[in-house]
């Protein structure tokens, strides 16, 4: 029997004009479930994942998350200062562009630390190891863990940020386009290690890729988006090899034809 979902979405819309945002979403994300959100370029896609996570209210709909107590909270009935909370405890973002996702300014080793404190770690000791620890994971060199990030290639950054939001174990991690914007032998590296640690750490993740060959490797089930609405949803590998949808056809063909 399945559990019970972590995250469930009710009929959410935002739409900053007819068409443009995301319209009359409902879904249920599950512990251990990696979805993916894939369609094209303006569906919604960031749309969607940035209200999942609490970062813009939606203009209609909830979105209700079951807390680390069990707890079924509905996130845009509590304090902003709640929504924040869990941002930095239970939940992590993984954006495309790892300097959204990083403090520029500190060190390596203190961009991983925050997150600890931020769950009640104070032993500087501990933080440190655990730093050095995630440097090693994300096959980053740990003599480097007291160097700004700005000094770091975008493919060393996009693994800091990985570490950084990993670190704490969250419950719930929402990722944008995670591996965009890197070179194609750079993307291949992220996303076999995202996998690893998807899989290893048993993580609940929402995806949006626009990339179905990103979706195939990582998620379990999709959902398929055309002008801010879901225009179907199924496991991954029903949903691409066998489309029910004519634009998901047409997305599926547009990736198999030159
Ligand atoms: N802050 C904003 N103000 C006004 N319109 C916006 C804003 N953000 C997004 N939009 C519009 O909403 C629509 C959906 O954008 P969104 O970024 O969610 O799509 P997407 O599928 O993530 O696209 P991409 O893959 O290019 O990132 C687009 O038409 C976009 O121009």
């Amino acid at each position: 029997m399945q559990s019970e979902p972590l995250l469930r979405v009710n009929n959410l819309s935002k739409l900053y004009a007819p068409g443009k945002g995301c319209e009359e979403i409902s879904l249920d994300l599950y512990p251990g479930e990696v979805l993916g959100i894939v369609g094209e370029s303006g569906s919604g896609k960031s749309t969607l994942l940035t209200s999942l996570s609490a970062r813009l209210e939606p203009n209609a709909g909830e979105v209700l998350y079951r807390n680390a107590k069990n707890e079924w909270l509905n996130l845009y009935e509590l304090p902003e200062s709640e929504r924040r909370r869990l941002l930095r405890t239970e939940w992590g973002v993984v954006h495309q562009h790892a300097r959204d996702g990083l403090r520029m300014g500190v060190s390596a080793g203190a961009n991983i630390g925050e997150r600890l404190m931020a769950v009640g770690q104070r032993h500087y000791g501990n933080i440190r190891k655990e730093g050095l620890r995630w440097m090693e994971d994300v096959e980053l060199d740990v003599s480097r863990i007291d160097d700004k990030p700005n000094t770091y290639s975008g493919g060393m950054q996009q693994r800091l940020q990985i570490a950084r939001n990993l670190v704490t174990h969250p419950r719930l991690v929402f990722m944008d386009e995670p591996t965009g914007g890197l070179d194609v032998s750079v993307q291949a590296r992220i996303l076999d290690l995202l996998r690893t640690l998807v899989r290893d750490l048993n993580l609940a993740v929402v995806i949006v890729t626009h990339d179905l060959a990103v979706a195939r490797l990582l998620a379990q089930r999709l959902v398929v988006m055309r002008h801010g609405k879901i225009v179907e949803t199924g496991l991954t590998d029903q949903v691409l090899d066998d489309p029910q949808h004519p634009y998901t056809q047409l997305l599926v063909s547009s990736v198999l034809t030159p």
